[in-house]
Parts: structure tokens; C-alpha cells; sequence
């Protein structure tokens, strides 16, 4: 049974990435990449649909307050004399006693105390230029003594397919007289080496072992295609150390310095393992279908490069020294969007695929039996004028920075501007991708008017061909067309859409954007207003109200959600630009403390049930994380201190 979203830790390869919960299960892995079947699916299921366990066997006394399934598991111990492992038990749950990840990388130590002992299961997957033979994916899992002779336990349950495919597993003796387990079904082979005896029994593979004071035993988990030759086995303590050399090397290219490095840094690597190396495509999360409703409707795929997600991933890498990620990025994006603009998509494929059908997977139960459990995304054939702006910004930004001009990236901004100036005053689904009418976002149209301004300014910096003069006219009937058609005059306030009564939190990027100055009335209504009406009691930001004033979702879908966490940050990036910065500093503290005890982040918090809720992490809450820390310490906010 899945944790609290907040019990992960997330490891990865720059290709795909894994959950690993704080009792030592690993209950999400999709291989060989971000957007493959899941061969560990527990996290939206049972452990019937797929883990990997590895924890003591050995475990303390329950206390009383243990949660439930704990106490379950705990009761078939046997409590007197040698412990004995109950043919029922997978392997008890028992959370870590602490859990971090060793410096600045990717690299998971949990460690447990026992009556016998302490122990360290370090996780982690190599990136894939680093793993021998032909860069297979690998998840490799080295069990250390601290002190004392501690039982362990290794329960190992693959399903592929989203926990719908039993593979056959079997055992294959090498010359050397050690052997390998192998499971394979259909295209997938996954290779368990161990270097603790293994067997099975009710279609999982076990190992039990006893580790004591400096010992260390090493498994690992390699993918390969099943038509292929056996992969090699992997060197752990090599691959340990190799990876630990990349992440170090990685961090020390960042140029930030200043105040929550802690947070920043952590924020930098996530957004760097959500990166799909090959093709420089970035994952809006490595997740699928984690609710923002617990036990609702609201469960997306977000193992795919939305546009608006990775450009401003990639504006946040390229602030903070990082070049060479939107170097690849660009040349994915010039790649994914080639041809018309007029079929740009909002989102692609990590290698740019455009077929993106969504899907259910009835025969999972949700996570916390959240359902449908979807695949694939309906939002990929939407009109979201405001990607239009996110893209330009990006592309404005990689050419300010200095990243080497591209020819071919000049012309295609050139395109996209040519199809917004004819399709900019169409109604559209929006920055929230609602599944409701279309209308006519405010946000949409000022992300419209970046996309112009900032094409205007490369056309101004640099000798290109285009059309300046009559540009300079669309920016002006955009500016204008919002400020008579999207500001309520009365209540000094932008609205969420044209003519509309509701307010929306992705109004707060307008001074952000630099559509208007941010100490104009306009703008500090708006913030005012968002403040008023679309706070949560404990001070964080909804999207916008799901329950519209007519009784009707604008957003087309049943159920509620929690404060979406980017416009929490942009609340605190807008008091610090209107001169209230020390609110705005408690407010970014108040969501620093939001954040797991790993630093990750959901997409939501759920000011209800305090927790985090959405798929996880996601890029589009770290991201902000990291501009607000720098916009506060670029503001001063810790002169005073
Ligand atoms: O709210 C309904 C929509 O929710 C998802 O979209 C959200 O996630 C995207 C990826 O991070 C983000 O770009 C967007 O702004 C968010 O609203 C989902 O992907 C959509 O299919 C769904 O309609």
C-alpha cells in the first residue's frame, strides 16, 4: 500500500526515475523511460501491482500510535526467540529512521535502527553514459551495516504493464557458478543480480540476509530489451562512486549563490533528473495520475514536455548558470515544433512524439483509490494562446544570456508570431488547460502580448527580417484589448476571462511579465484581490475557484483541489515587486516548510487534509521555488536581517 506523496524520494537516470517511500519500497518505476509501462505500479494500486522492498526484517516493538497496515504486517511476527519471516509478509513496512540524499545529488541513504542494529540502504540509478556496456537503465540498491548483525529483508514484485502483466521470472546459472533472475514479458526483460541468495515464492523474489558492522551487499536491476543479449552486470561500488562524481560536477557548474542555496540546489537537481537526456526534453513530473483530488477525478499523465512547463524550466536553469540544458532544449523544441506553427502542439513526447491519446488503466485502483488512473493526455490537442509567450520568453532569455544564436530558432519565433497575430483573439482552453469552454483567458492574451514584445526586441537588437512596425500595432491592440475587455473597473481587479466575474492566479505574472509596472493601481488590485478571495485559511493559493459564480466548474471537471504551490510562489515573487517584502519572505518560508523532508515538492497542497497532493515532483512548483529565491535576494529582503 502506497505512503502520503510526501513519504518518496525520488532517484533517477536523466531518462526515467523512481519513488522510493520511506519504508524502502520502491512503488514507481517506469522502463526503459519516463513514459513506458510501469514495471513497479504499487503507487497507484497495491503491492500486487508491483514493488521492490528492501528493510529490516528485524523490526521494534509497535508503538502504540502505529498506523494500521504497520500493526497488520507487525502481528505476524513471531516476538520471542529467533525472528522468523512469515511466509504472508512481503517485508515489513517500517519506515526509516532518517533519510536524506548524500550531498547534492541524487543518491538516497535511508537508514533504520533495530533491537540489533542500524543499517543503510543507499538507492540510486546511474545516468546512463555512466553504466556499462550499451547505457541500459539500472536501479542499484547497496544495503550497509552501521553497527551490530541486523536481518534483512529483500521482496522484490515486477509487473509490467501498470501491475497488469505477470512476467515469467526465472534463474539463469552462469559458469562461474553464481546465477541471475530474469523476468521477462513481451518486449521488457528486468535482471535482478544479488549478492545475497534469492528465491521464490508467491510469484516474488526473495532475499534474506544478514548484514552486520561494515558489510555492504549490493543488488541491482537492470532493463533490457528481451530480444537482446543478457545486459552486463553492473560494478555497484563503481557505479556509486561514478554517480556521485556526475551530480557533484553538475552542482558545482551553478552560479547562485545567496540565501536558501539548500532549497535551491535541491530544486536545480530535481529539474535536472526530470530532464530526458537523449533529446533534452524535460517531464512536467515523472508521475501519472497522483490526484490533486484525493479519491477524485482530477488525476493526469504528466510524463510528457508540455511547453509552457520547460520554458520556464529552462529559464530558471539558464538564471542559475545552466547553458548547455537550454542548448538541448531549444534544439528539441526546434525539432518537435519543425514544420507548420500552425500545428504547434502544447505538448509533445520526451522525444517529440505528437500522439498522446489518453487512456485509463481500469484495472488499477488509484492511488488512494483515486480514478481513473490515466495514461497519455487529452490537454495535447488544446489551444493555449499563452505557451505562444512562455516559448518566445525562453527563447528571448537564451539569446539575452548568451547562449549562440540560432538561425533557425530566429525564424521559428518569427513563424509563431505570424500565426498569433491571426489567431490571438480566438477563445482558447488556458494556462489551467480547462476542459470546459473555451474563453477568453486574460492570462492568454498578456502571454500573447509577451510573445510580441519580445519578439519586437530581438527584431530592435538584431538584423533580422520582420515586419516591426506592424508587430508594434498588435502589441498595442493586445495591451489595450485586456486592459478594456479583461479589468473590472469597479472592483479594481483583472478577471480571469473576458467579461467574467472570477478571478485567476495566473493573473499574478502580469507585473512579472512586465505587462504592466508593478506599482500601477491595476495591478496591485489584482493582488489585492487574489489575497480577498482565493487564499486557502492557512495562506496559500488556489488556481482560481473551481465552483464558478453560476454553480458551474470552469474548469468542466467535478470535484475540488488544493493550493496549486506555483501561484503560492508568484504571490510572493508580486509582494516582494510592490515593496512588501517581508511578507513576501514569510510567505516563501511558509512554502519551503511545505516541502518534504528531502525537499521535493507535489504540484498542490491540501490545505485540508495537510498534505501534498498532484503528481510529484513537479517541475512547475520547483521552478518557481527557485526564481522566488532569487528575486528575494535580489530585492534585499535580507539587508534588514
Ligand atoms: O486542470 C486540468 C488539467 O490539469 C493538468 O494540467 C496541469 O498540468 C500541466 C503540467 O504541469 C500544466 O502545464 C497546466 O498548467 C496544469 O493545469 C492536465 O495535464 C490537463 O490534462 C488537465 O486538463
Amino acid at each position: 500500500m502506497a505512503g502520503r506523496i510526501e513519504d518518496y524520494a525520488l532517484i533517477g537516470d536523466m531518462q526515467t526515475a523512481a519513488l522510493v517511500s520511506r519504508d524502502g519500497a520502491v512503488d514507481w518505476l517506469c522502463l526503459p523511460r519516463f513514459d513506458s509501462p510501469a514495471v513497479f505500479a504499487g503507487l497507484l494500486g497495491t503491492d500486487e501491482h508491483g514493488f521492490w522492498r528492501i528493510g529490516p526484517a528485524d523490526v521494534p516493538p509497535a508503538p502504540a500510535a502505529f498506523p494500521q497496515v504497520l500493526q497488520h504486517e507487525l502481528s505476524e511476527f513471531e516476538s520471542s526467540g529467533e525472528l522468523r519471516i512469515p511466509a504472508t509478509a512481503h517485508a515489513p513496512a517500517v519506515p526509516a529512521d532518517r533519510r536524506r540524499y548524500r550531498g547534492d545529488s541524487l543518491i538516497l541513504e535511508q537508514e533504520w535502527d533495530t533491537e540489533r542494529g542500524s543499517v543503510r540502504v543507499t538507492d540510486f540509478m546511474p545516468p546512463r553514459h555512466l553504466t556499462e556496456g550499451s547505457g541500459v537503465p539500472q536501479m542499484i540498491r547497496i544495503v550497509e551495516g552501521l553497527s551490530g548483525r541486523v536481518r534483512m529483508r529483500s521482496a522484490l514484485r515486477m509487473r509490467f504493464s501498470y501491475g497488469r502483466v505477470v512476467p515469467w521470472v526465472h534463474r539463469i546459472d552462469e559458469p562461474d557458478g553464481s546465477y541471475r533472475t530474469v523476468a521477462v514479458a513481451g518486449p521488457d526483460s528486468v535482471w535482478l543480480d544479488g549478492e545475497a541468495e534469492s528465491y521464490g515464492r508467491n510469484l516474488t523474489t526473495y532475499s534474506d540476509f544478514t548484514i552486520r558492522k561494515g558489510e555492504r551487499v549490493a543488488f541491482a536491476l537492470t532493463w533490457q530489451a528481451s530480444h537482446l543479449r543478457a545486459p552486463d552486470r553492473p560494478d555497484a561500488e563503481a557505479a556509486l562512486a561514478a554517480t556521485e562524481e556526475f551530480w557533484r560536477g553538475w552542482v558545482e557548474q551553478c552560479t547562485f549563490s545567496g540565501h536558501y542555496r539548500e532549497p535551491v540546489i535541491r530544486s536545480l537537481i530535481t529539474l535536472k533528473a526530470l530532464t530526458y537526456a537523449p533529446t533534452g526534453g524535460i517531464v512536467a513530473a515523472p508521475t501519472t495520475s497522483l490526484p490533486e483530488d484525493i479519491g477524485g477525478v482530477r488525476n493526469w499523465d504528466y510524463r510528457y514536455t508540455w511547453l509552457r512547463d520547460a520554458a520556464i524550466t529552462l529559464s530558471s536553469l539558464l538564471r542559475t548558470g545552466y547553458r548547455e540544458e537550454a542548448r538541448a532544449w531549444r534544439e528539441w523544441l526546434l525539432r518537435a515544433v519543425a514544420g507548420d506553427p500552425e500545428n504547434l502542439q502544447i505538448m509533445y513526447g520526451i522525444a517529440g512524439e505528437r500522439e498522446l491519446g489518453e487512456m485509463e488503466l481500469d484495472w488499477l485502483p488509484g492511488y488512494e483509490g483515486s480514478t481513473p488512473v490515466r495514461t497519455g493526455n487529452g490537454a495535447a490537442d488544446q489551444l493555449q494562446l499563452d505557451v505562444y509567450g512562455e516559448v518566445v520568453e525562453a527563447l528571448h532569455l537564451a539569446h539575452m544570456t548568451g547562449l549562440a544564436r540560432s538561425d533557425h530558432a530566429h525564424l521559428l519565433q518569427l513563424k509563431l508570431i505570424g500565426y498569433l497575430e491571426k489567431h490571438w483573439t480566438e477563445p482558447d482552453e488556458g494556462i489551467w488547460e480547462v476542459r470546459g469552454p473555451r474563453r477568453h483567458f486574460v492570462h492568454s492574451k498578456v502571454m500573447a502580448w509577451v510573445a510580441v514584445d519580445r519578439t519586437i526586441k530581438l527584431l530592435e537588437g538584431t538584423p533580422t527580417d520582420g515586419p516591426i512596425e506592424r508587430w508594434r500595432k498588435l502589441r498595442d491592440d493586445i495591451h489595450r484589448d485586456v486592459c478594456d475587455k479583461g479589468y473590472d473597473t469597479e472592483r479594481n481587479t483583472f478577471t480571469q476571462y473576458y467579461g467574467g466575474k472570477e478571478l485567476d492566479a495566473s493573473l499574478l505574472l502580469i507585473p512579472q511579465v512586465g505587462f504592466l509596472p508593478p506599482d500601477d493601481k491595476r495591478v496591485i488590485g489584482t493582488i489585492e484581490a487574489i489575497q480577498r478571495e482565493l487564499l486557502t485559511e492557512d495562506g496559500f493559493v488556489l488556481r482560481y475557484p473551481t465552483h464558478g459564480q453560476d454553480g458551474r466548474n470552469v474548469d468542466g471537471l467535478p470535484g475540488d483541489e488544493g493550493a496549486f504551490l506555483a501561484c503560492s510562489f508568484w504571490l510572493a515573487d508580486d509582494l516582494a515587486m510592490i515593496g512588501r517584502v517581508g511578507e513576501a519572505r514569510d510567505l516563501f518560508e511558509k512554502l519551503l516548510a511545505l516541502r518534504n523532508d528531502v525537499g521535493l515538492l507535489a504540484e498542490e497542497w491540501d490545505p485540508r487534509r495537510k498534505r501534498q497532493v498532484g503528481n510529484f515532483p513537479q517541475a512547475f512548483s520547483h521552478v518557481p521555488l527557485i526564481d522566488t529565491a532569487l528575486r528575494l535576494n535580489a530585492s534585499g529582503a535580507y539587508q534588514e536581517r
